[in-house]
């Protein structure tokens, strides 16, 4: 307990120490403390103190003064003195006291006011003085603790501030996140609202069956009854207290969705007389959402108006026992008959209804005003203007971006739903039970689209009623909903207000995907042409691709084949080169060969045998001698000086012919010297021993008879030998009996060259296969016996010559020594070999 500083600033003077170094209160003090004498009953109290100090203007008569007797004075005076002395002792003992506790508390602490236990032994009298002290001391800390408490605020200040910002911070950030956790959701979001009790229901009795806490503004508990309670959770819970502006400041985002192009939807659902079209229109001095949502689309068209250009119109209609009535028709004419299409881009549409601009508030406010008077509405014993119907207001904007262009248009409805009501309880009849009977149809196919939507059925009935109908892209499609769920808090409403609840948690389960921003129609079927030639484009453009890819695997793979092809070309040169190399080193031996027989034929005496007699290694082939003037050349025996001179006639002969090879080839044969003749690449020689001429001819003849009789075609490799050979076991297969002189043709193959290893097939035996027995056969009967029978074989390669040495071109029919024969053939050259072909048949000829 704080002591009183008036009662401690009474006795303000501090103690002061004696000579002897004690404290000895103040003369002021003593008589305060006289005071605290004589109120000893209660010493601690610092009122009662300075209360007795105020008694030192009465003091207690000494006994000096009192005009009694002697002997009484005389005792009196003793009595006195000892008094005196008693409490001069015990002063003086206190003093002490005093002294230690003043020592004691000042040691232990300056900033303590924790009572030492020793103020209890202050005598009386010191009480005072210590008290002065405790108050001085506690006036002294308050002064301290203020100036503290000053700096700490002061250093303080700003952390406070900014903790404070950061919470405030923190906290738009989680409903922003929210928010865009509910909008990826799709959810519908469902704000509850509860109205007052009504005065009526005050009058009644009626308690309240919902508790709302301020600081859960998401959760409403409601409480039918001490024992039930249940919690219900919301996106926002309005309590009795809050007014349209708080109601309207959370339905503000929604709101602004619209001016961002999405499809906002606002309905109101609940009991009747819960309070719907209080939310929704409000009253003149009071207005709800609707007018607040216009007046909010012009002071964001205002703001927005440098960058997007806004148009505002307004319809309004209502659902009225199951029939759409527009409001904004002045004619009120009940025959004209709307109804809902649905339009191109899905949504629904009431052809003929009425859409007024709007350019200003004012104008709002009158069209809102209209369309609630021509709205139905009827007495029942829950509302006196309860509506009968549902009433709808659609607002649509246009906006045209100024820089880019862009246009957009959305809807935003705003439905004032009728109350669903018991009809036993609103005590209806007649029409009023009719419309009853209509709108809790219509709330019940509502209730229906909530379950299917919110158990995701594949089929949602929509079409089960107007106004589901008409709702039908707001509950289930691109845009953004927000539900009212009005309640009464009424005890006696309980079962309604669980009901409503119930439902409003339905509504709030139900996903619909999230919200799509509206294009202007005529911008979606630009864009809708833009995206058909885009898609076209593409098509175009992946088969373009599809072919450049093909051409250039195509080109790929040539250039594979004709890398490979280089590569052999390369190859092949190497090869070349190398033959050409390996030529030059054999003609180089060749040529030392010839110069070491050169030398030593110089050497050696000339042989004994006349040359004629001498076949010259040179002539070793198949042809016989030539008869002209080479063998009658080579018939003489030359002398040195002819042989010296032979190669410069052979210059003479043939210009350009190795002069060295025929002159030192001749030279060569003359000599007993056994050359080593060199190795001529891919050269050919038929081993075969020639016919003479007459028998050459006698088998010319029967070719050419077989032939023309035959018709046969002569194969173009063909080896066949000529000659008497004896009928052999394979002309009992027709191949040589075929012929129509019987021609006994075999091959005898001498096996001079492992090229001509494959028999070509015979004359006359076209078309007919022959059996690697059957050439043995033929081979056998034509063996080594037969080898008197002259034969040859003429073959398309009859002779090679050296890659690397030119050849001069083989004259027509050389080799054929027949002069007949030579006429009808034609010898040509095909590579390195020399074809033999019939100039009459063009065909090869044997
Ligand atoms: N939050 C509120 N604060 C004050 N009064 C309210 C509130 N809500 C409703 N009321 C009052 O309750 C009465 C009924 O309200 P209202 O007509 O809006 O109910 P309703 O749900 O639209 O009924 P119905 O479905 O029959 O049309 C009105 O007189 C209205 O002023």
């Amino acid at each position: 307990m704080e002591p009183d500083p008036a009662a401690v600033g009474a006795s303000s003077s501090p103690p002061t120490a004696s000579p002897q170094g004690q404290l000895q209160p103040q003369p002021q003090d003593r008589d305060e403390c006289a005071a605290v004498e004589v109120e000893r009953a209660d010493p601690a109290s610092p009122d009662r103190c300075a209360a007795g100090g105020d008694q030192k203007s009465a003091p207690q008569p000494s006994p000096q003064q009192q005009p009694a007797g002697e002997d009484a004075a005389a005792s009196c005076e003793v009595d006195e003195e000892q008094q005196q002395k008693l409490e001069t002792e015990a002063v003086l003992e206190a003093g002490e006291t005093l002294r230690i506790f003043m020592e004691e508390f000042g040691d232990e602490g300056e900033n303590s006011l924790v009572l030492s236990p020793r103020l209890k032994e202050i005598a009386t009298p010191d009480r005072p003085a210590a008290l002065h002290f405790l108050g001085e001391k506690y006036n002294s800390l308050v002064e301290r603790y203020k100036q503290q408490v000053v700096k700490c605020a002061d250093e303080c200040a700003p952390r406070y501030d900014s903790l404070k910002k950061k919470y405030t911070d923190e906290c738009a950030e989680r409903k922003r996140l929210y928010n865009e956790l509910i909008e990826l959701r799709g959810n519908i979001r469902v704000f509850c609202r509860c109205r007052p009790l009504s005065s009526d229901e005050v009058t009644r009795g009626c308690s309240s069956v919902v508790e709302i806490n301020p600081s859960q503004e998401t959760e409403l508990q409601f409480v039918p009854s001490e024992k039930e309670r249940k919690v219900f959770k919301f996106d926002h819970v309005f309590g009795p207290e809050d007014d349209q502006e708080a109601v309207f400041s959370e339905t503000v985002p929604v709101v602004r969705s619209v001016m961002d192009g999405f499809n906002v939807c606002i309905f109101a659902y609940g009991q009747t007389g819960t309070g719907k079209t209080f939310t929704m229109e409000g009253v003149p001095e009071n207005r709800g959402v609707n007018y607040r949502a216009l007046e909010e689309l012009f002071t964001m068209s205002e703001e927005r108006k440098t960058s997007i250009a806004y148009t505002f119109s307004v319809s309004i209609l209502e659902v009225y026992n199951e029939k759409i009535r527009d409001l904004l028709d002045e004619s009120n004419d009940q025959s004209k008959r709307l109804d809902i299409k649905q339009s191109a881009d899905g949504t629904q549409e009431v052809p003929g209804l009425i859409e007024a601009p709007i350019y200003n508030i004012d104008g709002v406010w009158e069209k809102l005003k209209f369309g609630a008077r021509n709205r139905s509405v009827g007495s029942t014993n829950a509302n006196e203007l309860s509506s009968r119907s549902h009433s709808l207001v659609r607002v649509t904007v246009r906006s045209e971006h100024l820089v880019t262009g862009q246009r957009s248009r959305s809807h935003m409805w705003m439905v004032d739903l009728a109350g669903s009501e018991r009809v036993g309880k609103t005590g209806v009849e007649g029409d009023r039970l009719k419309e009853s009977q209509f709108i809790n149809k219509s709330l019940s196919a509502l209730g229906d689209v909530i379950s299917a939507l919110a158990s995701k059925n594949s089929h949602i009935p929509y079409r089960n009623s107007k106004l589901t109908h008409l709702l039908q892209s707001s509950l289930g499609g691109d845009c953004k909903t927000l539900m009212f769920v009005q309640i009464s808090p009424s005890s006696t409403d309980s079962g309604e207000t669980l009901c409503s609840l119930n439902f409003a948690s339905r509504v709030r389960s139900v996903e619909h995907g999230p919200a799509r921003k509206q294009a202007d129609p005529a911008e979606s079927l630009k864009f809708k042409q833009m995206s058909e030639k885009l898609r076209h484009e593409e098509k175009e453009n992946a088969q373009l691709n599809q072919s450049l890819q093909l051409m250039q695997l195509k080109y790929a793979s040539r250039e594979n084949v004709f890398r490979t092809l280089n590569e052999k070309v390369k190859d092949a040169e190497q090869a070349c080169k190398n033959y050409q190399q390996r030529i030059r080193e054999l003609e180089n031996e060749l040529g030392n060969e010839r110069k070491a027989a050169r030398d030593s034929s110089r050497s050696s005496r000339p042989p004994l045998v006349p040359m004629r007699q001498r076949q010259p290694q040179g002539r070793n082939n198949n042809y016989p001698p030539p008869s002209g003037p080479s063998r009658s050349r080579l018939s003489k025996a030359p002398t040195i000086q002819n042989k010296e001179n032979l190669p410069v006639m052979m210059n003479k002969a043939h210009p350009g012919a190795d002069n060295n090879a025929v002159g030192k080839a001749r030279r060569v044969s003359l000599t007993p010297v056994i050359r080593q003749i060199p190795i001529q690449p891919k050269r050919r020689s038929s081993m075969a021993i020639l016919p003479s001429v007459s028998e050459q001819l006698s088998v010319l003849n029967e070719k050419r008879a077989a032939s023309r009789l035959s018709h046969a075609h002569m194969p173009r490799r063909s080896v066949a030998a000529f000659g008497s050979i004896p009928p052999t076991p394979l002309a009992g297969c027709g191949t040589v009996d075929a012929t129509p002189d019987g021609a006994k043709l075999r091959r005898i193959d001498f096996g001079s060259s492992s090229k001509f290893t494959s028999p070509p097939p015979m004359l006359g035996v076209r078309n007919k296969m022959v059996t690697p027995q059957q050439k043995l056969g033929v081979a056998a009967a034509g063996g080594p016996g037969n080898t008197s029978k002259l034969c040859f074989s003429i073959q398309k390669r009859v002779l090679v010559s050296s890659p690397s040495r030119a050849k001069p071109s083989v004259p027509s029919g050389m080799g054929i020594f027949n002069q007949a024969l030579r006429e009808q053939v034609v010898v040509g050259r095909t590579g390195k070999a020399l074809r033999v072909v019939n100039k009459k048949r063009r065909q090869s000829v044997i």
